[in-house]
């Protein structure tokens, strides 16, 4: 699904944030990407949704290579990509029904098609009582549930999340891990950024990529626990 081949990223003139990453992704898997701060994994998954072009290497998504995509090409495969980011980006002026609606009403759902599949994943993730409120009027953990259903609404194949439960008290991070856990189970795979070693002991079948100043800790290139190796451990 993703193909990363001795990529390396700088920003501007300095030095290399990301050297001679090298790995691969495998449809419907649960990836965890950890690493101390600073040690490259919001640029990491910059690259992971197309948001930011490497300086080196080859990267290629859903067998595109993602490096030379066309203007025209990109759209098309970004929506393919769910993500979460680190700081929610809801629309502040919209509701949370508006916010989750957003995605599909971008790639020209029309309105009756789209209520109920909206309404569906705010009750998924447990918000139907607040269908009519500004995020502004929610606590940090509903609204990260929010971007969560509008990360999501879409049914993409890759959903990239950039420490989702960071803002939030514990409890609430084993609820939002038990969501991504749920849509990797209906098929999509999950990259998932986070310090907290504890989620990651929650989800033990999990691949675990670790960045340490800009380099994957494995040298050559093989994830940890590779999904592979599943049942063997
Ligand atoms: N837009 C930018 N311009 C220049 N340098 C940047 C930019 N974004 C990130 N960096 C640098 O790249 C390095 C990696 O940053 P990044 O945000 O990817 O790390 P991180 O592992 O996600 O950290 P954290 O866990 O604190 O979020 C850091 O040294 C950071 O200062």
């Amino acid at each position: 699904m993703v193909r990363f081949e001795n990529v390396g990223l700088r920003y501007g003139a300095g030095r290399e944030v990301l050297s001679d990453i090298t790995f691969k992704l495998h449809p419907g898997r649960f990836y965890f990407l950890t690493g101390p701060s600073g040690a490259g994994k919001t640029t990491l998954l910059k690259l992971l949704y197309l948001a930011q072009r490497p300086s080196r290497g080859v990267i290629s998504m859903f067998g595109e290579d993602a490096v030379n995509l066309s203007r025209a090409r990109r759209p098309e495969l970004r929506r393919r990509i769910g993500v979460v980011f680190q700081d929610f980006r809801l629309v502040p002026h919209l509701s949370v029904f508006d916010n989750v609606a957003l995605p599909l009403r971008l790639a020209g759902v029309p309105e009756e098609e789209l209520i109920g599949p909206v309404t569906d994943m705010i009750e998924w993730v447990g918000l139907t009582l607040a269908l009519d409120q500004r995020p502004s009027t929610l606590s940090g953990g509903e609204q990260q549930r929010v971007a969560i259903a509008r990360a999501v609404i879409t049914r993409p194949e890759l959903l990239v999340a950039d420490e989702p439960t960071g803002n939030v008290d514990p409890q609430m991070a084993v609820r939002l891990l038990y969501l991504f856990s749920s849509m990797n189970k209906l098929g999509t795979t999950v990259v998932l950024a986070t310090h907290d070693t504890s989620l990651m002991n929650r989800q033990p079948d999990a691949a675990v990529m670790r960045l340490e100043r800009g380099r994957l800790d494995d040298p050559t290139g093989m994830i940890r626990n590779p999904p592979e190796q599943r049942g063997r451990r």
